[in-house]
This record gives structure tokens, sequence and C-alpha cells, in this order.
């Protein structure tokens, strides 16, 4: 089902004690989740389980991890399965982060065996896409969102996009302070529930949750979130301010 979703990426920040004050602090909050929204707060490994044990009684509040291997157990020294994932309770996991496919060269193959490993094991795929700043120079980023999506998810059935989440991240607006504008936000992920829509039909692609990611910030989320095709945001640097998330939470549609 549809959702609109406020998904906070730590990334690789916080320490323990910072972990549980944003955590508490969130909670402290006190925002109530009306049905249809979520919030989803993507932590590092080390703190999945005191998330998940914080957040446990908090209508709405989902947790993820940020990665995951494509196997599900063996002699793969520092990875962590999905089975593992599972096993605690956790509800989806990041596929395909841009800085998951740059630094540690993730390509379009490997994501698409994370994401049908992660359906195994009945985690949800957040599966990211999104153009580096040259493709949108030369005003290929359309096509370039277009193979990214066709070479890691169109071997799914429809059944299985079902609660699935996208997340469109133009490289250019991660963590740089230039969002995309929401016309332009706007304009690639109709594009991207049309390529979907083309594929499995126009229920399941509109089934399907896109999310917004790229500088989205307490000041521009309304903006950008009250376009028809965006869900909400997977949220980076923001997310680790109590104050500015809860904001961002707030603008949700
Ligand atoms: O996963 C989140 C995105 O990479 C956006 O990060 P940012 O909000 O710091 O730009």
């Amino acid at each position: 089902m549809r959702k609109q979703i406020a998904a906070a990426n730590w990334k690789m920040n916080c320490t323990l004690q910072q972990a549980i004050d944003l955590i508490d602090g969130l909670i402290k909050e006190n925002i109530s989740i009306i049905p249809d929204r979520e919030v989803v707060i993507a932590v590092p490994f080390p703190y999945l389980i005191l998330a998940k044990e914080k957040l446990k009684n908090r209508n709405g509040f989902k947790v993820a991890a940020q990665n995951c291997y494509t196997q599900s157990s063996g002699a793969f020294t520092g990875e962590v399965s999905t089975v593992m994932l599972n096993s605690i309770g956790i509800d989806y996991v990041i596929i395909g982060h841009s800085e998951r496919r740059e630094i540690f060269g993730e390509d379009n193959k490997m994501l698409s065996q994370k994401v049908d490993i992660c359906l195994t094991n009945n985690l949800k795929p957040i599966f990211c896409c999104g153009e580096p700043l040259q493709i949108r120079e030369n005003e290929t980023q359309n096509e370039y969102v277009e193979k990214q999506i066709r070479e890691s998810l169109f071997h799914l059935e429809s059944a299985q996009l079902e609660n699935f989440v996208v997340a469109y991240e133009p490289i250019w607006a991660i963590g740089t302070g230039k969002t995309a504008s929401s016309q332009q936000a706007q304009e690639m992920q109709a594009h991207i529930r049309n390529i979907f829509k083309e594929k499995y039909g126009g229920a399941i692609a509109a089934s399907i949750s896109i999310l917004y990611g790229g500088s989205v910030k307490a000041n521009n989320a309304k903006e950008i979130f009250e376009k028809p095709d965006v869900d909400g945001g997977l949220v980076g640097g923001a997310s680790l301010v109590v104050a500015e998330f809860a904001t961002i939470i707030k603008s949700l549609k």
C-alpha cells in the first residue's frame, strides 16, 4: 500500500550516546503518525536493536538497515545478512544508495540480488536511484534512472512490488545543500511511476511509495512533499537534528 514516508538515513554518524539522545528526542516530540504514514529510521548496524527496542510501542515508527549482503549466511567476513536483520525484527533495508554505488562499487546486478534477498527474508527494500550531475547537465537523467530500475527490478513479479519503496536521489543534491526544485522532483518521480506503469500496470505503479532524497530540510520539505508523485523523503543530514526531522515528519501530506 502506498504510504507517505519520512525516512531518516543517519549514514555513518552518531556514537551510542548520540544515537540514544536522537531517538529519545524524537520520542519526546510525541508526534502521532496516522495510518497511511510511516517514519523510518535507518541507523548504523550497531544501533539497530536499540532503535527497535525504543520504538517498538510507537505506532508508525519503523527501523531500517542501511545495507545488507546478497547471501543469507556463510563465509563473508564483515557482512550482514537479511536473515539476521529479519531475526531482530527490522522492517526495511536501504538498497543501492548512491554512496554504496559510488564508494563501494555496487552495480545494478548486485543490487538486484540484494533486492531479491530482502524480499525472500520479508524485508522491504527502499531502492535508491538517481543521476550524477553530468547526466543531469546532458539531460539524459530519464534514461539513466530507467536503466537503474530496469536492470535491478524488472525481473520481479508484480506481487513482489507490494509495499515497495523507491527513493529518487539526484546525486548532485545529496549533502550539497542544493535541492532539486520541487518541479524537478515531481517530473522525475512521475517518470519513475510511469516506468513501473508500463511494465507492471497502473495499479502496481500507483501502490509504490516514491520518496525524494537530496538536501531535504525543515524549510523545504513541505513544498517538495506536496507534489503528487512525491510520497515523502529520504533524509540525510537533517535527520540528525531532532527539531529538523520532527518538522519534516509533520510536512508529510
Ligand atoms: O539518504 C539520504 C540522502 O543521501 C540525502 O542526504 P542529505 O539529506 O544529507 O542530502
